[in-house]
């Protein structure tokens, strides 16, 4: 067993646009797993939903914006550099030869995105490259039977301590305080002439409107 290493995370998303449920869930995850940062990454092309109405440039220069005062938080732009779809399994490959293999890294998903982690690309081999720490929310519920079920109960951990002495492997669960913010939310309002402020950063806000963003 390593002894107290330190984790490092990324947390992938389309964030279009990022608002402060995914802000304010990456700042609790590090503080709670003692993260040295976690580095949100906005998708180019997401694998598995329509391409999003603003620009990945557009979207990870939000995100940008968005931690810029907040030294733990980082913006990841590795999807927007790489050609074709932005399989996770193909960052956590680029960021473990980066890190190197005595590195502790954990990649953040939404109880979301674990329902349908099946449907991945390489699904299985995330655990071989990253940990993986999901954010619970209020009414959602794991699933009870398939191999997602099957999955969860293999590497699932309780002890957050594991992040410091190993490198990958292990799925931990964790609720963070609700925030009932959606960036489907955030767009629904532009688009209908509605003010989404208090929803994300204020230098988030003033970018869509000065591109005119989701109108
Ligand atoms: N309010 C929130 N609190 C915690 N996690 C969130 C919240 N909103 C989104 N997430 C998680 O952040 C990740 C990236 O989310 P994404 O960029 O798709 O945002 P979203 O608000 O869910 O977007 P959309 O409404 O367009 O689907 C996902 O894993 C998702 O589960
Ligand atoms: O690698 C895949 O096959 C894959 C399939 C679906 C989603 N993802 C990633 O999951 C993350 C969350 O996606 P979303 O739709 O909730 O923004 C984002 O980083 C996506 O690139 C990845």
């Amino acid at each position: 067993m390593n002894e107290s290493l330190t984790p490092v995370g990324v947390f992938g998303g389309t964030f279009n646009p990022v608002h402060y449920g995914h802000l304010r869930s990456a700042l609790e995850l590090c503080e709670l797993l003692g993260l040295d940062h976690l580095a949100l990454m906005p998708c180019a092309q997401p694998p598995h939903r329509e391409a999003p109405d603003c620009s990945a440039e557009q979207r990870a220069a939000m995100v940008e914006l968005a931690v810029r005062d907040e030294p733990r938080l980082r913006c990841d732009r590795r999807e927007l550099a790489r050609e074709g779809l932005s399989y996770t399994v193909l960052s956590l490959e680029e960021l473990r030869s980066e890190l190197g293999p005595g590195c502790s890294l954990s990649l953040v998903l939404g109880c979301d995105a674990l329902l349908k982690i099946d449907s991945w690309f390489r699904w299985q081999e995330l655990l071989e490259l990253a940990h993986i720490v999901v954010i619970a929310r209020p009414g959602w519920h794991f699933p009870a039977t398939g191999p997602v079920a099957d999955w969860l109960a293999a590497h699932r951990t309780d002890d957050r301590a594991v992040l410091r002495h190993r490198t990958h492997g292990h799925i931990l669960v964790e609720e963070l305080r609700p925030l009932a913010i959606s960036s489907t939310e955030i767009r629904d309002l532009l688009r209908a002439g509605r003010s989404p402020r208090y929803l994300l950063p204020a230098p988030v806000l003033d970018y869509i409107e000065q591109g005119q963003l989701y109108r």
